[in-house]
């Protein structure tokens, strides 16, 4: 009968050397480890269980010390960083991008994106190399605003207004991945700011995006702690002629916040102080926009009330800087972006003539109620969270909106 032995490596190669044990069966040959030693450290010099610790070890090592170097290389997948893991609470996405490491385009939506500070938005986004789909109703947008993107491949443009839900289908969840919403202000923006909002931070839930609230300094409403600090909850009069637009504000940062913590939506919210800048319309109403047309136009600057009550001013492209930084940032905010530098509007009447016609002249009409008696942002949080701060005075940005102003004040 064959006998079956019990072959260790160690006999193996005592059997090509010729030892004489080589024809004694395993089991009944006498252990070579000493009978001295303790018993579990017999039980790992038996049958080559050493040398399989070690080799485990070895290839253990190996990974180790090969892992990061191969994670350095590129991309692995179409994702490498998670940048799109907007839904999560890690923050994994936020990590420094490797030097030769290709970061997909991300895919941006822009509600709002035809419009003033919108289509500023969509250009920076663009020409980072962001694929953008901007959703707009024209209500106040403008195609012009847009129309240097037609035929570019990474732009789209939707007529849609968000007050109505909207089904953007992407191919696979996180497809899109930051949602920006503009503001507006017609009805007095409460149906946009509340609906629109609403529609939207569902939409983001659903693919997964991160989304930003562009909010307003008017959610102080008017303020009795000045400058504001983004800790102060405002004074708005509920019932008033401005407060569809300021509790519209309040309401859709109130959404935005309870998505945040209830679903999961990963948000950000600017709150912004008063911009101006090529694009704005025309005939909105806003200060800086009536006093350069009129002053283009020769007519008299509107000069409401006193003149003496205060805003701060910041150009449009300071603040498109301060939208990106709270994008990239992990900082959900608030955040007041705005330009601490404050006038009263008789200064910034000053201002203007300087800068388009020292002849212009004023005329002072009734203030509308409830109109803020001043306004100017603390941006010490955005400085030191955002590393963020506006740039350009308004001396050096008023410049900067005329030619676009006189071009359009010709059209007409
Ligand atoms: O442009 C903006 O960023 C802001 O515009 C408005 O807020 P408001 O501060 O009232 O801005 P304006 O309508 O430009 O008015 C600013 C001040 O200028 C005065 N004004 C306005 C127009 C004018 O012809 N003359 C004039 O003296 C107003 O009475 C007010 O005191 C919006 O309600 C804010 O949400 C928005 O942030």
């Amino acid at each position: 009968m064959k006998h079956l032995y019990k072959q260790t490596g160690l006999n193996h190669l005592k059997r090509r050397e010729g030892d004489a044990d080589d024809q004694i069966p395993t089991h009944t040959r006498t252990p070579r480890t000493p009978k001295t030693l303790p018993r579990p450290l017999n039980y790992l010099l038996r049958e080559q269980r050493l040398l399989f610790v070690f080799v485990g070890f070895l290839l253990a090592t190996t990974f180790f010390l090969v892992q990061p170097a191969l994670l350095r290389l590129g991309p692995v997948g179409p994702n490498p960083l998670l940048l799109l893991n907007h839904n999560s609470h890690n923050h994994r996405h936020l990590l420094p991008v490797p030097a030769g490491v290709r970061v997909p385009p991300r895919r941006v939506v822009v509600t709002g994106g035809a419009g003033f500070v919108g289509s500023h938005l969509v250009d920076k986004l663009l020409s980072r190399g962001d694929d953008v789909i901007v959703i707009d109703n024209f209500f106040t947008g403008r195609k012009e605003n847009l129309v240097h993107h037609f035929g570019n491949p990474r732009f789209e443009l939707i007529r849609h207004d968000v007050v109505e839900p909207i089904l953007l289908e992407s191919k696979e969840r996180n497809d899109i991945h930051y949602f920006m919403s503009l503001r507006s202000k017609l009805n007095h923006g409460y149906k946009t700011n509340v609906m629109g909002t609403l529609n939207m931070l569902g939409l983001a839930k659903r693919i997964g995006a991160r989304f930003l609230l562009t909010s307003t300094s008017e959610v102080y409403g008017d303020p009795l702690e000045h400058p504001q600090k983004e800790t102060y909850w405002g004074n708005v009069n509920p019932i008033g002629v401005r407060s569809c637009y300021d509790e519209g504000k309040r309401t859709a940062e109130t959404l935005t916040m309870d998505y945040h913590r209830g679903a999961d939506v990963e948000v950000r919210i600017a709150r912004i102080f008063n911009t101006y800048g090529p694009r704005m319309c025309i005939d909105d109403g806003r200060v800086v926009s009536n006093f350069v047309a009129q002053a283009i136009r020769k007519q008299p600057l509107t000069v409401y009330g006193d003149g003496k009550q205060t805003r701060s001013f910041q150009y449009v492209a300071d603040l498109v800087d301060g939208l990106m930084a709270l994008m990239e940032s992990e900082h959900v905010g608030p955040f007041n972006l705005g330009n601490p530098g404050e006038f009263t509007m008789l200064e910034l009447a000053e201002v203007v003539k300087d800068t388009i016609d020292p002849s212009a002249t004023i005329e002072f009409k009734e203030n509308t109620a409830d109109d803020p008696h001043m306004r100017k942002p603390d941006i010490t949080k955005a400085k030191e969270l955002l590393h963020w701060e506006p740039k350009i005075s308004l001396r050096e940005g008023l410049p900067l909106m005329v030619s676009d102003f006189q071009k359009r004040v010709l059209e007409e």
